[in-house]
């Protein structure tokens, strides 16, 4: 049975959590308690906004996002899966997977620790089943969960990435702590493998990078906005930070003219080399962390 925001308020009612019809017409879960205020598309399993209580937006979303059925909503959170960047053999294929520009199943709405709320949905992105559960509490809480079901014929393999758009004061003014000691491939110089740099990131130009067999802690810090955002994960070897500054922005039609200067994506992930695959009938769970310091 199709949901729409009036089955989903009488089978999933709960406190701090409401149904509604969202940007677009497409329906989301809004989330107002007392620790934090958040929003889910179902479209996509997007989450579009979290920010605890009191605090600015944790989240960055374009003012020039699409909210179209077809189309990725530009920030927030989306779901890359059940694979990264362009298809792997067929470039028709939707940049970053289809898990972002379909539909999910809520299955559940409970509570979480901390006063917090949880929204569970399903997906079946074939050949695995696909569950994500968000929880808005002080901090937001995401574990993405893939299964294959035993009836597969074979192990399967899969990239996946909580994509995660952050709002910051000044791109030129941040830095990112977290991955001195780790290698990367530097997408804007083609693809190249680089040897870990030893400092912090800071950015003065166009930043596309793939770093693997990470699985620590990030802490992007702000200064205009005085705050520090830390990213914690588990089941991720790998972690992409990108922010695609003036030339790259302004050839999106779905980015502000001076949007970029207020966002960077550092993107909890398993991606390349650190692919996962799976057997039939086993699953693989990742999770992140994000918190406001
Ligand atoms: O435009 P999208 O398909 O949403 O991709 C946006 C960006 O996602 C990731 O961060 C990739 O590393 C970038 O190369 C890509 O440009």
């Amino acid at each position: 049975m199709p949901q729409n925001v009036e089955r989903l308020s009488a089978k999933f009612a709960h406190p701090g959590l409401r149904f509604t019809t969202g940007r677009g017409g497409l329906v989301k879960a809004v989330v107002e308690t007392a620790k934090a205020q958040g929003e889910i598309y179902l479209h996509g399993a997007h989450v579009t906004h979290f920010a605890p209580s009191g605090q600015a937006p944790v989240l960055w979303v374009s003012e020039q996002s699409w909210y179209e059925p077809t189309k990725p909503i530009r920030g927030g959170i989306p779901i890359c899966f059940p694979w990264f960047g362009g298809h792997p053999s067929a470039p028709s294929q939707p940049s970053h997977g289809t898990a972002r520009i379909t539909t999910w199943e809520v299955t559940a709405v409970e509570a979480a620790a901390d006063d917090g709320v949880a929204i569970s949905l399903q997906n079946a992105i074939h050949p695995f089943q696909v569950t994500y559960r968000v929880e808005f509490g002080t901090e937001l809480q995401l574990t993405l969960t893939v299964e294959l079901p035993d009836t597969a014929p074979s192990p399967a393999r899969y990239e996946e990435a909580l994509h995660t758009y952050l709002a910051i004061g000044d791109i030129h003014q941040t830095r990112i702590e977290g991955l001195e000691s780790t290698a990367y491939i530097d997408k804007v110089a083609g693809g190249d493998r680089q040897p870990a740099s030893g400092e912090a990131i800071r950015f003065s130009g166009e930043l596309d990078r793939v770093y693997l067999n990470t699985s620590g802690a990030c802490r992007i810090f702000d200064p205009l906005a005085q705050r520090e955002i830390r990213i914690s994960k588990s089941g991720s070897q790998s972690t992409v930070v990108w922010n695609p500054w003036i030339g790259k922005s302004d050839k999106m039609p779905d980015f502000g003219a001076q949007e970029w200067t207020g966002m960077v994506c550092v993107e909890t992930a398993n991606v390349g080399d650190n692919a996962v695959e799976i057997a039939p009938g086993s699953a693989h769970t990742m999770t992140a962390k994000i918190q406001l310091q």
